[in-house]
């Protein structure tokens, strides 16, 4: 995994104060502020149901936040119309977790149609685009004629992201990108995002399960328990005392992603050391 050379700008494009979502009486979220910078990779993480794929359907503006403020790209989100909701909405990609794909349409329609429905691109320009998008991502221009049942899970993966990087968004949002994916796959997979936030400047924000992906590519990572957020760069993330917290990090995945990431490739077979949980993380 290469390791980056680019730094968050400082300059935050997603800010949330005292962010509350609901379901009915059930708090998912209580009171959370964060910013996310221009530029970063921020990893999302938290049990299973503690409010992770909410967090980001509530910043592309599929939920409605019971209380606070989101203001995104320079933007209040909260109480815009649909016109800004719409011109707001073309400047991020999301990735969903099932990948989203329609089945009847081939990989090429797929990712042309944000670029018909939201940027009235003409179709034969947009099928043009689309290709362009499919080999950014690793696919081949071939690969735009098959149906989404026609390729792997990790092609469909970056058919998906293909499609949310349509529009050329300022900010990605990506869930769970790399579950389901072999070893090999997840990492070349990290790598493509972290050689879009290279060269693209993409800010992303990326909910995952995947320690060794927080490890490789996260500038910071997020972690939601007990309804609020903690967020740190990950050595320091893995020293909090928060019960969740110290198992994710200190059992023994994470010790062995936090191993992995100390390993040269060239030295795999060589004793593993000792796991440092201050140890710096890879970028
Ligand atoms: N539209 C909805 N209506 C009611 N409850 C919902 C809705 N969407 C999500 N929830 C509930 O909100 C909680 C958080 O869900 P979310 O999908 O964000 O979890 P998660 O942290 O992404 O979990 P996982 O890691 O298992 O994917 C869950 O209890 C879920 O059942």
């Amino acid at each position: 995994m290469t390791s980056s050379t680019r730094k968050p700008s400082g300059e935050p494009i997603v800010e949330v104060e005292g962010l509350v979502t609901r379901f009915g009486s059930t708090v998912i979220h209580d009171h959370l502020s964060f910013t996310v910078d221009r530029g970063e990779i921020m990893g999302v993480v938290g049990g299973s149901g503690s409010g992770k794929s909410v967090m980001l359907r509530t910043i592309l503006g599929l939920i409605h936040p019971a209380e606070g403020r989101i203001r995104l790209l320079g933007e209040e989100i909260t109480g815009s119309d649909d016109a800004a909701r719409s011109r707001r909405q073309r400047r991020m990609g999301m990735l969903f977790q099932d990948g989203a794909l329609f089945s009847q349409l081939t990989i090429a329609e797929n990712v042309a149609m944000p670029l018909i429905e939201h940027a009235n691109v003409r179709a034969d320009t947009a099928h043009r685009l689309a290709i362009e998008k499919l080999v950014l991502v690793g696919l081949k221009p071939g690969d735009g004629g098959k149906l989404p049942s026609e390729l792997s899970g990790g092609m469909r993966k970056r058919a998906g992201l293909a499609r949310a990087l349509a529009l050329d968004p300022e900010l990605l949002l990506l869930d769970e990108p790399t579950a389901g994916l072999d070893p090999i796959s997840a990492e070349g997979f990290d790598q493509l995002i972290l050689d879009l936030n290279h060269a693209l400047g993409v800010t992303v924000m990326l909910v995952t399960h995947d320690l060794d992906t927080l490890h490789a590519i996260c500038d910071r990572v997020a972690a939601l328990v007990d309804k609020q957020i903690r967020i740190a760069p990950i050595a320091e993330l893995a020293r909090d005392p928060h019960p969740w917290l110290q198992s994710y990090f200190g059992g023994p995945r994470g010790r062995a992603a936090l191993r992995a990431t100390e390993m040269p490739r060239a030295s795999a077979g060589t004793p593993e050391p000792e796991a440092r949980p201050d140890a710096p993380p890879a970028r």
